[in-house]
């Protein structure tokens, strides 16, 4: 049974209320009328993606699985960063199993949005470099406003977007453009996106935004569920099988690069140049 029932609706609010017990990193409205979902990330102040927030984003979307979301819109409370991506300062020296749960909550994330078998689509209301990008891409459909920036800025801080990030992006933008892009690790401005499809569609504010994004999600109301998600299945099935084969194995190859003094070295000389806020030394 889907959550637009009234019953439904309120198991849902209550779980979402009740589940972190530190104010939620994602607020989770259903809009009654047409059941679809906003997840809004808010952790202050640029949705960096710590253990915290992205175990709160993947019970969320295991919520939204469990009770048959209709579709689901992913945004940001912040008007001007969507997500930046990592946590770049729970990088740096960082504890070595915490990391190895970081990585592995983000292959969850990953599996869960780009496996989903509801629609989505992602109102990209703000710069969406690296892991703001993955989330972005890991949904059917992007909608973004004008002047920010999306991509796989990975090359420039020094390592490659693991394999079903570069699937992903090949799925979206096709090989070439993509190898261009992860290569020189490129960030595009809102309308260099869009002409290379990275972004759908562009929006001069969040509430245009907003209702792209529905119409886009209403476009499935005559197709039956089974045979969208059967379908979608079929075309991302390989990739995230493939992921789901490597899990462990990429786990602990994360794991030995991001502890090695070399890539240390290099994300603290990312964070003294691009960051404002610094290490403490
Ligand atoms: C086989 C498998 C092995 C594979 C091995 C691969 C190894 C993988 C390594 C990890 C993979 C990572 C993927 C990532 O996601 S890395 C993150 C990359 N992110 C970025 O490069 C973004 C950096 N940030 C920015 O460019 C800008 O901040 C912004 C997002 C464009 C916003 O700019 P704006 O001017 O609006 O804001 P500020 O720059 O002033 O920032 C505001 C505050 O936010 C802090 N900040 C920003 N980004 C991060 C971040 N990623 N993590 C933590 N904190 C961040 C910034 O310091 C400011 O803090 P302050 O308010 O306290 O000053």
């Amino acid at each position: 049974m889907a959550f637009r029932t009234a019953r439904n609706l309120a198991y849902f609010s209550n779980y979402i209320r009740n589940y972190s017990t530190n104010g939620p990193l994602v607020n989770v409205t259903v809009n009654e009328k047409s059941g679809f979902a906003t997840a809004t990330l808010q952790r202050p102040s640029v949705n960096s993606l710590n253990l915290e927030l992205l175990t709160e984003i993947s019970h969320t979307l295991q919520q939204l699985e469990k009770n048959k979301c209709r579709g689901l819109i992913l945004t940001s409370a912040s008007n001007k960063v969507f997500s930046a991506g990592l946590d770049l300062f729970e990088l740096h020296k960082p504890n070595a199993d915490k990391i190895k749960q970081m990585w592995s909550t983000l292959q969850e994330v990953w599996i869960k949005l780009y496996g989903s078998s509801y629609p989505t689509v992602a109102v990209v209301n703000g710069h969406a470099p690296a892991g703001g990008c993955m989330l972005a891409l890991s949904c059917e459909y992007r909608v973004m406003l004008n002047n920010f920036i999306i991509g796989l800025n990975e090359a420039q801080i020094g390592f490659s977007a693991p394999m079903w990030l570069i699937d992903g992006m090949r799925n979206t933008i096709g090989s070439r453009q993509a190898e261009f892009a992860l290569t020189a690790g490129t960030l595009f401005k809102t309308e260099e996106a869009l002409k290379i499809g990275l972004v759908d569609e562009v929006a001069q504010s969040k509430e245009e935004a907003i209702e792209k994004a529905e119409k886009f999600l209403n476009k499935f109301a005559k197709i039956p569920p089974h045979a969208r998600s059967m379908t979608k299945a079929a075309l991302r099935g390989a990739n995230i099988q493939a992921l789901v084969r490597n899990k462990d194995e990429e786990v602990r190859s994360y794991v030995d690069f991001v502890t090695d003094s070399q890539f240390q070295d290099s994300l603290g000389e990312f964070i003294e140049l691009n960051l404002k806020q610094k290490l403490s030394k």
